[in-house]
């Protein structure tokens, strides 16, 4: 009973196998063997002398002495004998014990080799995204990319993919291309906010060719919606040149195919087109938009202005496949246009780089109070003489107005151009063309032009009428200083758009540019839109 309760003492807390060590256990219970009996007692019954008696005694007692401590040795063999195999048994389970102790002591390394791994991860990414000026909002949000190169290690990126973007002179992703490309090939949906001319279509083509099949035959795998034509076919044009090497079907939404495309016959990986051309090919021709998985709505926050909004929905709800990738891209976010986009998306993941709303601190950027209408005019051909530095870029707010004020530089020897929206599309692309190649120094345009529209070498542009808005604005004068080029801008104004001027300034203020004490102390304007009625643009009524 004794050696029982000795072993639960050993082995308090741990778990003894009775079963399979049952024998050890009968033996160690049989303990010693059976106590000898009494020698005395045993003693015979006659009568010795006292002396004899006496001796008799003794020797009988050393006996039995005797035999008691061998007896007790006995025991206390056994005893030992019992613990030793105990700790036999002991050194068995101890021995299991520490392989366990092993094993969990190696599990637990691997965990904390992984958080560790983990830990600095993250810390990278929030190192790369404060040094490139990114926000993001939303969950597990992917690393940004620290190279190009890290597409082919991370996302396995076809070689001929990353060998273009060498090609095409791209060494280094911007800092919109660094977050929104790995979030995009990490199957998340997103919005993007970037300065203008910091590499947002690349940002949204190169997920959609790194992850979608050339010359697939089953349908447009991949849409763009564009607010103008112009953008449409700027984007084909650069999505092709970075698909070179691939046979992907990359198709532009023309009127013509619009209005007679055989759809069903027609091989088309990836669909470029406005909203309303290719709303009325799926409406009208029955184009199929059912297994798209990418949708790009670029300049998002135009297409989702009144007169679009409705169209931009019945697109997204043809696009039907429920594991579509949708994203949003532009240079302007306004908030009421950021909750309305979130009711189509879904765990989409915020991107901002820079301050939201905000223009690149490459362009210097200047208000210049003309007076009336006449003196912008005055003030045009004074800023001419001093230096024309082409190309140049002069927004006007109507096609009336574009009209106008061509007529008047046309006789100024400037190598004027008009681009606006009573063009056919041949004109109004030879405008762009002709700008692009140098052939014209200066074209006049409306709005048609002024989002997404890449003039590399711009160097100035000139709001000859005040922009309808911080957004007008901020697009407008995004057509020069890109791509980390410098550029200009110069802002007219007359006594009318004077309460409107403080919302402009603080996108100047935002970008480090000088406003005078006097605009910043305007009142603050709860309208967002400015339009003005203005007289038509003419100096020859005078001169006659
Ligand atoms: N990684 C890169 N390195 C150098 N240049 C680049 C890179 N990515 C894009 N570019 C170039 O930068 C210019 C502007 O790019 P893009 O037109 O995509 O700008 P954006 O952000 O869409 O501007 P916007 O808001 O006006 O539409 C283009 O000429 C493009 O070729």
């Amino acid at each position: 009973m004794e050696k029982v309760k000795l072993s639960a003492a050993l082995f308090a807390g741990t778990h003894f196998d009775r079963k399979r060590f049952s024998a050890d256990i009968a033996r160690f219970r049989q303990g010693p063997s059976a106590p000898a009996h009494d020698t005395a007692s045993a003693a015979p019954s006659s009568v010795p002398s006292s002396e004899k008696k006496r001796k008799r005694k003794s020797k009988a007692k050393a006996k039995k002495n005797k035999k008691r401590r061998a007896e007790g040795d006995a025991s206390a063999s056994d005893v030992v004998e019992g613990f030793s195999v105990f700790k036999g048994l002991a050194a068995r389970k101890v021995g299991e014990d520490s392989e366990e102790v092993e094993t969990a002591k190696n599990e637990d390394l691997e965990v904390v080799r992984r958080r560790k791994k983990a830990e600095r991860e993250i810390e990278r990414a929030a190192i790369l995204r404060k040094r490139f000026g990114i926000h993001i909002s939303g969950q597990n949000v992917p690393a940004p990319l620290e190279n190009f190169e890290e597409l082919v290690s991370r996302y396995r990126c076809d070689s001929y993919l990353v060998g273009n973007l060498s090609k095409l002179g791209f060494q280094e992703p911007t800092p919109i291309q660094r977050q929104a490309i790995p979030t995009l090939l990490s199957g998340r949906e997103c919005f993007a906010c970037a300065p203008t001319g910091s590499g947002k279509t690349l940002a949204f083509l190169f997920p959609i060719l790194m992850k979608i099949k050339p010359g697939s035959k089953d349908g447009v795998k991949a849409v763009i919606l564009c607010p103008t034509r112009e953008l449409a076919a700027q984007t084909t044009r650069e999505c092709k040149k970075l698909a070179k090497g691939r046979k992907f079907y990359i198709k532009l939404m023309t009127k013509d195919l619009s209005k007679s495309g055989n759809f069903k016959d027609m091989h088309c990986d990836i669909l470029v087109s406005t909203p309303l051309r290719l709303d009325h090919a799926v409406q009208k021709r029955g184009l199929d938009l059912s297994r798209v998985e990418y949708l790009v709505l670029d300049e998002s926050d135009k297409l989702f202005e009144l007169g679009f909004v409705e169209v931009i929905d019945s697109i997204v709800k043809a696009c039907s496949n429920p594991s579509i990738i949708r994203s949003l891209f532009s240079a302007t976010l306004p908030d009421s246009i950021e909750v309305l986009a979130r009711t189509i998306m879904h765990d989409a993941v915020r991107v901002i780089v820079g301050r939201k709303n905000s223009a690149p601190s490459l362009i210097k950027q200047k208000l210049i109070f003309a007076g009336t209408e006449k003196g912008k005019l005055i003030a045009l051909r004074q800023s001419f003489a001093e230096s024309l530095n082409p190309p140049v870029l002069i927004f006007v707010q109507s096609k009336e107005r574009a009209k106008e004020l061509y007529k008047e530089l046309a006789f100024d020897d400037l190598r004027a151009d008009v681009i606006h929206a009573d063009l056919e599309e041949q004109q109004r692309q030879d405008a762009v063309d002709n700008l692009r190649a140098g052939k014209t120094w200066v074209l006049i345009a409306t709005e048609v032009i002024a989002r997404g529209m890449d003039f590399k070498g711009v160097n100035c542009v000139i709001n000859y009428d005040f922009p309808e808005s911080a957004s007008a604005y901020i697009h407008r004068i995004g057509r020069s200083g890109r791509a980390g080029r410098s550029g200009e801008a110069i802002t007219f104004f007359t006594e009318e758009d004077k309460p409107f001027l403080r919302n402009i300034a603080n996108v100047l203020i935002s970008s480090g540019c000088e406003v005078p004490s006097w605009i910043k102390a305007l009142p603050k304007l709860k309208r967002k839109k400015h339009r003005v009625d203005r007289d038509p643009i003419s100096t020859l009524q005078d001169e006659d």
